[in-house]
């Protein structure tokens, strides 16, 4: 499989790069009351949040971590569930959905399926190739065992920021993939079409995380980018693959006014310009995921979050 056809998941916008009436029940619901409606293979009956009396979202900035326990270096985590011979269908690398787009505020847009489904199994490969050595997934709250992270290019930690440019290990992150940058710059590009005042960006640095279905991110704001980089709101660039997500985001901490977005599997969020500073967090995980995934990439079940960013 030529990882080099990841370029191929940028639709032609002019085609295929529509709004769909239909999705438009996806964003701006009040968070307590968001019930994603719109597609034909999730129902209410099926989006089964772990935990869905959970109150609001603790705050919590990259700056100012809430707790004290970060960088637990941990086993060896595997992304795969088992490693079976799995013989590929031959799949269209175009996506099998047609993307769209979503604006949810001034500088801040979903492109909807915009990764196609083999492109989401190359990149859950290519973070295999890392996830289970010195550089792989690692807990970030010793005392659950809900999101691992890792880095590529930069590290970043909660507690000390790009500070320490080695893991706790020693390790340093591996490079960020290609297909990653080109796939990020990518979306950028066909977000500047709809999104006026979205500056284009490099992305040197790449967070990954896998949430299991208890996994969650409190609210905060990045801000531990250089402040040359914040200054301009280059866009911060998140890809999503696996589970649902509820992503909460508002110009407020304050949880009533807090918008919420479903993120699914092959969705690219951008969030830069106006609002590059914006608060938001990931509430919960969904337990739907796309079965196509499941069996062709055979990660774990969870999300797979891939942020990128120029430091
Ligand atoms: O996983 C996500 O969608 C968001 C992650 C995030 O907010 C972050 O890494 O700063
Ligand atoms: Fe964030």
């Amino acid at each position: 499989m030529a990882m080099n056809n990841l370029s191929l998941c940028r639709p032609m916008v002019s085609s295929s790069f529509g709004v769909n009436p239909t999705q438009a029940d996806r964003s701006s619901h009040p968070v307590s009351l968001f019930i994603r409606l719109n597609s034909p293979s999730m129902s209410f009956q099926s989006i089964k949040f772990k935990d869905a009396s959970r109150g609001p979202l603790s705050r919590e900035c990259h700056c100012i971590p809430v707790v004290s326990e970060w960088g637990t270096e941990t086993i060896p985590f595997s992304l795969i569930k088992d490693r079976p011979f799995i013989k590929m269908p031959i799949i269209e690398r175009t996506p099998s959905k047609l993307s769209t787009y979503q604006i949810l505020e001034p500088g801040m847009i979903v492109l909807e399926n915009y990764v196609s489904l083999m492109d989401q199994v190359d990149l859950v490969k290519i973070c295999e190739k890392w996830a289970a050595g010195p550089g792989g997934f690692y807990l970030y709250r010793s005392d659950e065992d809900y999101v691992r992270q890792m880095c590529f290019g930069r590290n970043w930690d909660p507690e000390t920021g790009y500070k320490n440019r080695y893991r706790s290990n020693g390790f340093k992150p591996p490079p960020v993939p290609y297909e990653l940058i080109s796939l990020a710059e990518a979306a950028i590009q066909d977000a500047q079409i709809y999104v006026d005042e979205l500056p284009s960006m490099y992305p040197d640095t790449c967070l990954a995380r896998f949430y299991n279905n208890f996994g969650r991110v409190s609210l905060h704001q990045d801000c531990d980018e250089s402040s040359d980089s914040l200054r301009k709101g280059l866009p911060v660039v998140t890809i999503s693959i696996g589970s649902i997500a509820e992503f909460v985001y508002g110009y407020t901490r304050y949880y009533k006014r807090l918008k919420s977005y479903l993120l699914e599997s092959g969705d690219v969020l951008i969030f830069g310009g106006q609002s590059r500073h914006i608060y938001h967090g990931v509430k919960q995980i969904g337990s739907h995921t796309s079965c196509d995934l499941d069996e062709l990439s055979r990660m774990r079940t969870g999300r797979l979050s891939l942020t990128l960013r120029q430091f």
